[in-house]
């Protein structure tokens, strides 16, 4: 890849790292770097280094040929797909690790050292693909921020840009791991958005903070099976829960059934 990289010196390198098994979310920010650079690179690596010891890396779905498949016809001009052991070589002894309430709360609260992991691997991607653009889906929100983050205090000269969640008709957002969703689950799956909608309804009828969170959790009490990690309304930078509105805030949750966790966010503001 850095070979590559290096002959291609003086491109536009637009790049929408993955962990593979593409899906339509993927897919919109491998259009947009199309539309926006004058080379894509799309990388699927399943990061070991973000993975909880009790979580799913082993069983993580992946298809190679498939992803390249998708990727080529979205506009993708090269597809990195490196091994482990490539990545993380005999002897590998680096962390990147961010601190402060932006990595502990949340979803570092609740998948201890994940953004290390994950802050790790792009650092490494980033200076392996040397991109001018790198897009990242809203979807994961608060990774989306870790990463602006990462590039500020790290000085890479790359422009992140967040791209919009894609959904299901119903509400849910595409994810690689839906594919967990038994049919039953598949039609309590909807819980989370739902409550996110529930609280932003609650906001532009005029209602308090407390007023919307307390909307979004009774939609949750409705489906005991799921069990929220947290439920939550923040800041959009600094992901702080809030007392009261502030521009561009953002309801946040994630929660688990038995065979799969789910994550969603919504901006939930009175306009
Ligand atoms: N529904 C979606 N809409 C927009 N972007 C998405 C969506 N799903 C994932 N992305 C983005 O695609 C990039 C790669 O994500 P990843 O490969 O982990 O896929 P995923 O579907 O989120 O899988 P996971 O099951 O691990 O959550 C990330 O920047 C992520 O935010
Ligand atoms: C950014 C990322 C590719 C790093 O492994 C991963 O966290 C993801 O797919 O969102
Ligand atoms: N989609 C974010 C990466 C992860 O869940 O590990």
């Amino acid at each position: 890849m850095q070979d590559l990289r290096a002959a291609l010196e003086g491109a536009e390198v637009g790049f929408v790292p993955t962990m593979g098994y593409l899906h339509e979310g993927h897919l919109s920010l491998v259009r947009r770097a199309r539309e926006e650079n004058g080379t894509v690179v799309v990388s699927v690596f399943v990061n070991p280094l973000q993975f909880g010891p009790n979580e799913d890396y082993q069983r993580y779905p992946r298809d190679l040929e498939r992803d390249a498949r998708l990727a080529r016809a979205a506009g993708a001009d090269l597809l990195f797909a490196p091994e482990v052991a490539e990545v993380y070589p005999e002897g590998f002894a680096t962390r990147v690790v961010l601190t402060g309430g932006l990595v502990e709360r949340w979803e570092g609260a609740h998948r201890p050292g994940h953004f290390d992991g994950v802050a790790t691997v792009v650092a490494k991607l980033f200076n392996m693909v040397r991109p001018r653009r790198a897009y990242f889906g809203e979807k994961d929100y608060q990774q989306l921020q870790v990463i602006r983050r990462l590039v500020r205090d790290l000085n890479f000269p790359v422009e992140v840009v967040g791209v919009p969640t894609v959904r299901e008709p119903d509400g849910l957002a595409l994810s690689s791991r839906n594919v967990y969703l038994t049919p039953e689950r598949r039609a309590q799956a909807t819980v989370l958005y739902r409550a996110l909608v529930a609280a932003r309804r609650v906001a532009e009828a005029g209602g308090t903070v407390q007023e919307a969170l307390a909307a979004g959790e009774r939609v949750l009490a409705e489906v005991p099976e799921f069990q929220p990690d947290y439920f939550a309304i923040v800041h959009p930078e600094t992901l702080e829960p809030l007392e009261a509105w502030v521009p561009g805030a953002r309801g946040i949750g994630a929660g688990r059934f038995p065979e799969v966790r789910l994550i969603d966010n919504l901006e939930v503001y009175p306009r």
